[in-house]
Order: C-alpha cells, then structure tokens, then sequence
C-alpha cells in the first residue's frame, strides 16, 4: 500500500478498539466491497467491529450488530449495501447526533467509519467536531462529486451502467429517426452525464455546473440535421437549471416541431448493480486505508485514491471543495460526435 498523506493527530488511537461502520445516503455500487475490506481489515488489526444499519439512523436508534470475517463472505460482487442506507432528517439536529454519540459510547464503540456523499461527509464531521470520536470517510457516491479523490466507489459502475442503456437507446432512435433525450442522475453534479455523453457519442450535454440556451441547443440540432443525421441523443442531468428530459424535449419541440422526439429517464437503475471491478478496487483499497489510518490516529478525514495514491484530505474539504467538471470536456464531446 501506498504511503498515506495528510495526518491529523487525535489523543490516543491505540485505545481505539472497537469500531462501527456505517453506509449513508443514496446507495453506490462498491459499498458492500467496503464494508468487507473494512470489517476484514479490522479483523485483521484485532479490533472488533460493529455495523451500524440504516446509515446514521441505526446510530440513533441503537441499531447495531456485531461484524465477524463471514458476515461479509460472498458480498464483493453485490450491489446495494448489506447494513442499508438511508437520509436520516434526524442527524442534521444537534440532539439527533448527540443520541448517536451516547448510542456508540454505550455500545463500547471507539470509531467510526462513514461510507458515504458530501452531505454523509457533513454528518460525519460534525459528529467528530462536537463530541471529538474518531471518524473516517470513505466517498461512496455515483455522483463523483467529492474532493479529494479522482473517483468516488460507485461512479464507474453507473456511467457503465448509463452506457450500455443509452447504446440501446442509440439502435432505436436510428431505426426510427427518434431525437432522443435521456435523463441521468446528478441533481447537483454533471460528471455523469457528461463521461457518459463522451463514452456513448451522445450529440449533446446538457449538465447542472453550464447554462443550458435551448435556442443554441436547436440551432446545434438543426446543423446535425444538415449533416443528413436523422437521430440524435442528448443527455440531460437531472439536476439541469432548464428542468429535466421531459421538460427540455418540450421546450424544444416548440421550437423544432418537425422533430419525432422521445424522452428516457433512467433513474435508479443507474444506482443498482454488480460493481465493476475498478470500483471494487478501489472501494477495497480504501477501506484498508481507513482502518490503517485510524489506527495511525487519523481523524475528521476521508480516504481517497489520486494518482492511483492514497490521500487524506479533511471531510470539510472534501464536502466543500466539490470536484469540478472540465469544460473542455463538453467542446471535445461536441467536436468528436458531429
Ligand atoms: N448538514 C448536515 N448535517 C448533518 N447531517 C447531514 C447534513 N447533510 C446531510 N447529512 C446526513 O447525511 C445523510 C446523507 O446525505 P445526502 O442525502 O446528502 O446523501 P449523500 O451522502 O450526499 O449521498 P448521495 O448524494 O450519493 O445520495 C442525510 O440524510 C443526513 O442524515
Ligand atoms: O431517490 P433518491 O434516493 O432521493 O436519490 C436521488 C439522488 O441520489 C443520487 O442518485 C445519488 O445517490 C443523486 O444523483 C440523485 O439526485
Ligand atoms: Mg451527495
């Protein structure tokens, strides 16, 4: 393994002897590859381990159960998330969390390991700011929208999964002359939309970070016509300032009437499935990494992959840098799809 970066010092992490885990948010291909790299490891170091159901609600609600090497047999190559996940209202209260805080300290639980998105990243720092537990992040999101490492566990999975469904899509809007528009999830973030743009030569992009200009949108659809293309598929983030597919094929419609145009949302399928085998890498990879760095006394930070390195970067970083798009990326889309 490589060298691990960025340490944070907290009091005495050879005290540290039983942790939990938890899975948060909208659940990611790879969080179950966590979860046995995580309990696994922890073995391994002779900690015991404790997996918290349901994300932070568990932790409220004392839902707890003990961790043993076969308790994650056979999970590797499964989508979703054994513990559960959930949003938890509760845990944005200060009392919410201070109920977690006593539910682990009664439970002989030392720290903690949050597998999650910024807002789970939110969540998790406060708990280490307020009541000083350790705690470790661990970006599981298909969103890819955190800082601090180039992927997040799950992002590969989907776009995977947003390809091989907009290849269908393809076939059938060529055999009928359909303009299709296929809505895909990031409701603040567009890196799915656009690396699943480029890897299926989607003719446009239209994503949450750029101004979407219906009218240039047209304009561009026109000039493609010209080019004798009869179909074409434009891919939509939900999370668009213009709405999302159905809306923005209306819009369009108006203005190009002469269009036969189609709408697919592709929801949640995107989220489920086998995980592939670049995000059960990584997801095993960082979760040896966040049990190695708690017991080097690393605290209030995430574990990520850059440059194929392990780094730690503080969960405030994490959750308020955000990644950002390349907007070269949406022009050489453009200029490799004409
Ligand atoms: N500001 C906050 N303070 C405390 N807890 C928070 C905060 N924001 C989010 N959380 C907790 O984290 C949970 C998950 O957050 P959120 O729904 O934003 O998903 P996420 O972790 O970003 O994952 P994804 O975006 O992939 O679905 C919330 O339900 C809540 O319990
Ligand atoms: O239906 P849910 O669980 O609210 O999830 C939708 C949101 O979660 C995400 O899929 C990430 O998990 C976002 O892209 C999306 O906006
Ligand atoms: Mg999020």
């Amino acid at each position: 393994m490589s060298e691990i970066k960025n340490s944070n010092t907290p009091a005495n992490p050879q005290d540290i002897k039983k942790i939990a885990l938890l899975t948060s948010g909208g659940d990611a291909p790879g969080m179950n590859a966590a979860i046995r790299a995580i309990v696994r490891s922890a073995i391994y170091y002779n900690l015991k381990v404790v997996g918290v159901k349901n994300g932070f609600s568990g932790l409220i609600n004392n839902d707890f159960i003990e961790m043993k090497s076969h308790s994650v047999s056979k999970i590797i190559s499964r989508g979703g998330t054994i513990l559960k996940s959930s949003r938890c209202p509760e845990f944005k209260m200060q009392q919410g969390r201070e109920r977690a805080f006593n539910n682990m300290k009664a439970a002989g639980i030392d720290a903690l390991i949050v597998n999650g998105g910024d807002g789970s990243f939110r969540g998790a720092d406060l708990l280490y700011k307020e009541f000083g537990i350790p705690v470790i992040g661990i970006p599981c999101t298909i969103d890819n929208d955190i800082y601090g490492t180039d992927f997040t566990i799950g992002f590969d999975s989907a776009i995977n999964t947003v390809i091989r469904a907009v290849d269908n899509i393809r076939d059938t809007a060529e055999s009928h002359n359909i303009l299709f528009f296929v809505e895909v999830m990031g409701r603040h973030s567009g890196f799915i939309a656009l690396n699943s743009s480029i890897a299926s030569g989607a003719e446009a992009t239209l994503l949450p970070e750029i101004q979407t200009d219906i009218d240039q949108l047209c304009h561009f659809m026109e000039m493609e016509r010209r080019k004798n293309k009869t179909s074409g598929i434009v891919i939509v983030a939900e999370g668009d300032e213009e709405g999302g597919a159905a809306e923005i094929a209306q819009k369009v419609k108006q203005r190009l009437p002469n269009y036969e145009t189609r709408v697919t949302t592709l929801g949640h399928i995107q989220r489920g499935g086998s995980p592939s085998c670049n995000d059960r890498v990584l997801a095993s990879l960082l979760g040896h990494a966040a049990v190695k760095g708690l017991l080097e006394g690393k605290t209030g930070l995430m574990a990520g992959q850059v440059n194929r390195e392990i780094v730690f970067t503080p969960l405030e970083e994490a959750y308020t840098k955000r990644d950002k798009i390349d907007k070269n990326w949406i022009e050489i889309s453009k200029i490799i799809s004409m």
